[in-house]
């Protein structure tokens, strides 16, 4: 067959536009709605609905063809996982809300590993459903309904819904359903993401189970896009441990070298003096005068917050700062193979939203 070399594009054709905005005054008034009956101001919107968001699930699908070419269901599961994780990557960092597509509508997208069909199912509320499929290799169905949650400073977006793997050739179905998406900083700072909970993929046919923590920032933010498991057989048996990070990659290692691990860490920690911790470890709480001001301020959906008057009289803890990651709590421990490491970005692909 010939090989198609097609030429995408690699940024969007219209740059967003930096604004300020309130957006506390905006989601104040929607506390317990649902995401599809907030009315956002436009600027809000990144110019791609839900259903072309959802089709960015399939960035590696070529892991799902890799995984039907494994003859053993162990290293099948290593590549759903390295699928499953890196289906949520393009998240990153991407910030707007994209639009909410009419019932009935759908999105189709082919490319050499995949093609896709997404269509809108429900619109209150909104339920996206999609198929996707390579040659006869493998299948990838199933549907989402996000959900929105407020607390506090945050909101918690839960894609409800299962989604499932098939591998026809081999009689299998995986099936797994996604950690909930938070939002930090909706009243005040700069807009960031994690992605967290925990996520069991199941493999229906042996009975090989895969459980995958996404971690919270945590202190330091020493877990910040963390995400650590285990593979375990039928009987529960803890086969392989499964580390990495959702915006970066995703490596695999035999259960025993990771116990090896952890034994060797902790003989070393004992050797070095305990870390002193560091004030900033307890949640920080906003001041009366913090609060006061809320109203006044003025947050630019993507960037940091922009007050008017002087910033000088509001003294906000970590309100600005998003947490970076950084290498110095990486794990790397020896025989590990790494199963999904994520594509650099196209150029400017990040600057769309941060350099507003
Ligand atoms: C401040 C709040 C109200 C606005 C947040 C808007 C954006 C960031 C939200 C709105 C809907 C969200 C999406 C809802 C569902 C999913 C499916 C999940 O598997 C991956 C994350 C993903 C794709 C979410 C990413 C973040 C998202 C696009």
């Amino acid at each position: 067959m010939e090989k198609r070399e097609k030429e995408y594009r690699q940024v969007l054709p219209v740059p967003m536009y930096p604004q300020d905005y309130n957006i506390w005054s905006v989601l104040k008034n929607c506390i317990g709605k649902e995401l599809s009956k907030i009315t956002m101001p436009v600027v809000f919107n990144e110019p791609l609905s839900f259903l072309q968001r959802l089709t960015e699930y399939m960035e590696y699908a070529h892991l799902l063809r890799l995984a039907s070419q494994q003859p053993n269901p162990i290293s099948r599961m290593q590549y759903v996982i390295g699928f499953a994780v890196s289906a949520l990557a393009s998240n990153w960092e991407r910030l707007g809300k994209p639009f909410n597509p009419l019932l009935g509508e759908t999105f189709e997208l082919e490319r050499e590993e995949f093609r896709i069909i997404c269509e809108q199912v429900s619109h209150h509320p909104p339920i996206s459903a999609f198929h996707a499929e390579h040659e006869d290799d493998w299948t990838f169905h199933g549907s989402i309904h996000p959900k929105l949650k407020y607390w506090g400073k945050t909101v918690e977006i839960q894609p409800k819904g299962t989604v499932t793997v098939e591998f026809p050739k081999l009689n299998e179905a995986y099936t797994w359903s996604n950690v909930q998406c938070c939002v930090h900083n909706i009243i005040v700072g700069k807009l960031w993401m994690e992605q967290c909970g925990n996520m069991e993929i199941i493999n229906h046919s042996t009975g090989h189970r895969a459980h995958l923590t996404f971690k919270t920032a945590g202190s330091n933010n020493k877990d910040l896009h963390r995400v650590e498991g285990y593979i375990c057989d039928e009987d529960k048996q803890k086969l392989f441990f499964i580390y990495g990070k959702w915006t970066e990659f995703i490596k695999c290692t035999e259960y025993v070298n990771y116990e090896e691990y952890c034994k060797e860490c902790s003989q070393k920690s004992k050797k070095e003096e305990p870390r002193s911790k560091s004030p900033n470890d307890s949640p920080c709480h906003a001041s009366k005068k913090v609060l006061q001001k809320l109203n006044s301020l003025k947050v630019s959906p993507f960037k940091s917050i922009s007050v008017q008057g002087s910033v000088d009289d509001v003294n906000l803890p970590e309100a600005s700062d998003v947490p970076r990651s950084d290498s110095t709590y990486s794990m790397d421990i020896p025989n590990s193979i790494t199963i999904w490491q994520v594509k650099p970005r196209p150029l400017h692909s990040g600057d769309n939203l941060r350099c507003l």
